[in-house]
């Protein structure tokens, strides 16, 4: 029978912006709006939409070989796993997501341990555990399904949840006390899937791609031609040019460059080689960048 690769992808916030990356990795997943076995390009994969919470355990326990989920489940779970690879995405920015305390802004909680001896809601009830108890605080923990924040200061004094944005936060009038654990998706693998020579390889051949389409996000590549006498200038005055490759033209007295850089720096940037005499300037959009 051909090797496969059991994968587990995020079902919930984290099923959208994962499979936009695994398009721009080179994979096309194919997704119906009820499926959770979703087919793709890569007849190696065989794909598994899974609860973001509940893909740690099922590859710990070996029932699948990989998987993409939070790092903030992995560890709730206490999931033991190989973790191949940080993978910086998130919700709806490139930040990442944070578990945080929060209190109604005009609670006279301030710190944690104002919290002693008080109730407290969350999704992460191991998060919050392990927490509370490096801290010496003893409160009552309570299990929430979601829509925490609905629960100050009524049916809790405060909460642990998640913020990417801050949105929710401030449109429930909500003051953070403290961060708890910062967490990106990662990519796991099950120690025995590790072990598997194919199955390594494939595994690491699809981070490998993952890294370099991130790497490449809001990046792009930026080449002109300019005159020999005004590079020392443009390489002390545009320090966000790092190694570019310098390659001397036909005509004497021009070298073409080319470089790399943030696409936010490119704005700055291009009007101030005009300037400095460049001339054929093009920025291109980059899709994968491997270091
Ligand atoms: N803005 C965000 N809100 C919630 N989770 C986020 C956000 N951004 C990234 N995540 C990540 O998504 C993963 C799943 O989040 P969560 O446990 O909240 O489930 P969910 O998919 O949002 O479903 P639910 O609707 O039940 O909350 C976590 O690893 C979390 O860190
Ligand atoms: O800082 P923000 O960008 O606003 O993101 C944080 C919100 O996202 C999560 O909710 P989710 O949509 O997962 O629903 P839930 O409350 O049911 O978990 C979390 O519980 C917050 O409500
Ligand atoms: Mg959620």
């Amino acid at each position: 029978m051909a090797n496969k690769l059991k994968i587990a992808l995020p079902k919930g916030s984290l099923q959208d912006p994962t499979l936009d990356l695994l398009e721009k990795a080179g994979y096309n997943i194919y997704t119906s709006s009820r499926g959770l076995r979703p087919s793709s390009d890569d007849d190696d994969l065989d794909i598994y939409m899974i609860r973001a919470q509940e893909i740690g355990g099922y590859i710990d326990s070996g029932f699948l070989d990989c998987g993409i989920t939070g790092l903030d489940w992995a560890y709730e779970n206490r999931a033991d796993l190989v973790d191949m690879a940080e993978l910086p995405y998130s919700r709806a920015t490139t930040r990442p997501t944070k578990w945080v305390l929060v209190v109604p802004e005009n609670s006279p909680i301030q710190s944690v341990h104002d919290l002693e001896g008080k109730r407290i809601a969350t999704e992460g009830v191991g998060i919050t555990e392990r927490y509370l108890e490096e801290k010496g605080v003893k409160a009552d923990i309570e299990f929430s399904w979601g829509a925490t924040e609905v629960k100050v200061p009524d049916l809790v004094d405060a909460i642990v949840d998640v913020t990417e944005t801050g949105n929710s936060i401030r449109a429930n009038k909500l003051r953070i006390v403290d961060t708890l654990l910062t967490s990106f998706p990662h990519f796991y693998s099950s120690k025995q899937a590790y072990e598997d020579d194919w199955k390594r390889g494939k595994m690491e051949r699809l981070v490998l791609m993952l890294k370099a389409a991130l790497e490449a996000r809001d990046k792009v590549g930026l080449k002109m031609n300019l005159p020999e006498k005004s590079l020392q200038q443009v390489l002390d005055t545009l320090p966000s040019l790092r190694r570019p490759t310098i390659a001397q033209l036909a005509e004497d007295g021009w070298v073409a460059v080319e470089t790399v850089i943030e696409e936010t720096v490119s704005r700055k940037i291009i009007p101030t080689l005009k300037e400095l005499g460049a001339e054929g300037i093009i920025e291109y959009p980059l899709n994968k960048i491997v270091k």
